[in-house]
């Protein structure tokens, strides 16, 4: 892996060594199919009580980037992620020090695939229970069937106690080498604890991008619709063929388009949008997608305003927002916190990327908290969504070594 140090007025560097091999647990590690960006300490943290609202988030950035110029540094970057809940705080800091650098390749990451993952369970929970999940599946039907909201997107968790404390620089290796096409992320939720206290991270390889912006240029890349991939390779083909043409899952996937163009329509001054999705794979299931680029009118808005511009979008929360918002609170007895957030980074010039939070984790010291969703519209079967929630809870547990938890 090739790697350049950016200049940042950066106090500690190891550009000698790629960033992947580079990454410890307290560090920021944002790897796409193209490039790795890796960040290690904290110079400001924003610790902010205010909303994740576009203004406030503006306004905390050019806050933010202003007081690290002020700290010497003359390329400074943002890095963090926003919360599902955008009545809550965004999580938001400039690391000390930053570089981006090639992606890995594919030889790179076939050896990373094979990194060990030492992790031992003592117990694990889902939550809900699969009933459980059913039955919430059924009262989001119910809800779309009073006519109040057409999508819903009902997540749920896996709880996991390791034995020993999660070693989150192997599993980050993994996670790179298995999801060549996606988002592999590790932010530091307290990133500026001392050496030697436990891990504490939010972790995920996510196939979705929220945005990417460069220069005048914005490119998303909303996923909607899916299907688990099979082992028999007539038989994966032919669920790709299926999900392509089903009217439930393009109807899934039209709610998120649509909610994104509103969304995006006022910063561009043109969008190419293909006629209809294709569908791409991820290590477990067939999703369709839907890749959009636009020229935007102000090329000083920066990344993180264009996501919370369009955060969160019925590919995590549902149509209408508030109304889909309400029924996933009243009928999950759990926080999401990050989980169908996003998670990304942001330069001064507003260029940055920032994938959806999903297919992704919690870890804190010895305990794992996973977490999946599905969208559902009216025809979701309540024991397809379990299955779906269950295939998306693998990227994670393929990463951990743990294939052998049941998810369903
Ligand atoms: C909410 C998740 O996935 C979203 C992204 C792609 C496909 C989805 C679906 O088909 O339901 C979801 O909208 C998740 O993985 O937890």
């Amino acid at each position: 892996m090739s790697s350049a140090l950016v200049d940042d007025g950066a106090t500690e560097t190891c550009d000698a060594i790629d960033p992947v091999t580079a990454y410890r647990a307290r560090d920021f590690l944002f790897c796409s199919s193209h490039h790795t960006l890796h960040a290690r300490g904290c110079l400001i943290n924003a610790q902010s009580n205010r909303p994740a609202s576009p203004d406030v988030l503006d306004a905390q950035a050019t806050t933010l980037f202003e007081k690290a110029r002020r700290r010497g540094q003359s390329n400074p970057i943002i890095v963090g992620a926003l919360p599902f809940d955008v009545s809550q705080p965004a999580h938001l800091y400039v690391p000390e020090y930053w570089r981006r650098s090639a992606a890995p390749d594919a030889a790179e990451r076939q050896a990373l695939v094979r990194t060990p993952v030492a992790l031992t369970v003592s117990e694990s929970a889902l939550y809900p229970r699969p009933q459980g999940y059913r039955e919430g599946v059924k009262r989001a039907l119910q809800a779309m069937a009073e006519g109040r909201v057409d999508k819903i997107v009902l997540s749920r968790t896996l709880e996991i106690n390791a034995s020993t404390r999660v070693d989150l620089p192997p599993l980050m290796k993994r996670l790179i080498g298995v999801n060549p096409h996606g988002y592999s992320f590790a932010l530091p939720l307290t990133p500026d604890q001392p050496d030697g206290a436990p891990p504490h991270a939010f972790i995920g390889a996510s196939p979705e991008l929220l945005v990417k912006k460069e220069g005048t240029r914005v490119v998303v890349n909303p996923l909607a619709g899916s299907i688990p991939r099979h082992r028999d390779t007539a038989e994966d083909q032919q669920r790709a063929e299926e999900l392509a043409v089903s009217e439930k899952d393009l109807h899934e996937h039209k709610v998120v388009i649509d909610a994104i163009l509103e969304a995006l329509t006022p910063y561009c001054s043109s969008m190419t949008v293909p006629e209809g999705p294709s569908v791409i794979s991820t290590d477990t299931l067939w999703h369709l997608s839907t890749t959009i680029t636009g020229e935007l009118r102000d090329p000083a808005v920066s990344s993180l305003a264009l996501a919370a511009a369009m955060h969160p979008t019925p590919a995590v929360c549902g149509h209408p927002r508030r109304e889909a918002y309400r029924d996933i609170n009243a009928i999950e007895s759990f926080h999401r916190g990050h989980f169908g957030g996003a998670v990304g980074w942001c330069d001064s010039d507003g260029n940055g990327e920032w994938s959806v939070a999903i297919r992704c984790a919690d870890v804190h010291d010895t305990h794992v908290r996973l977490y999946a969703g599905a969208g559902l519209v009216p025809g979701s079967d309540p024991q397809k969504e379990l299955i779906e929630t269950g295939t998306k809870l693998r990227t994670m547990l393929n990463a951990m070594g743990l294939e052998h938890l049941d998810t369903v």
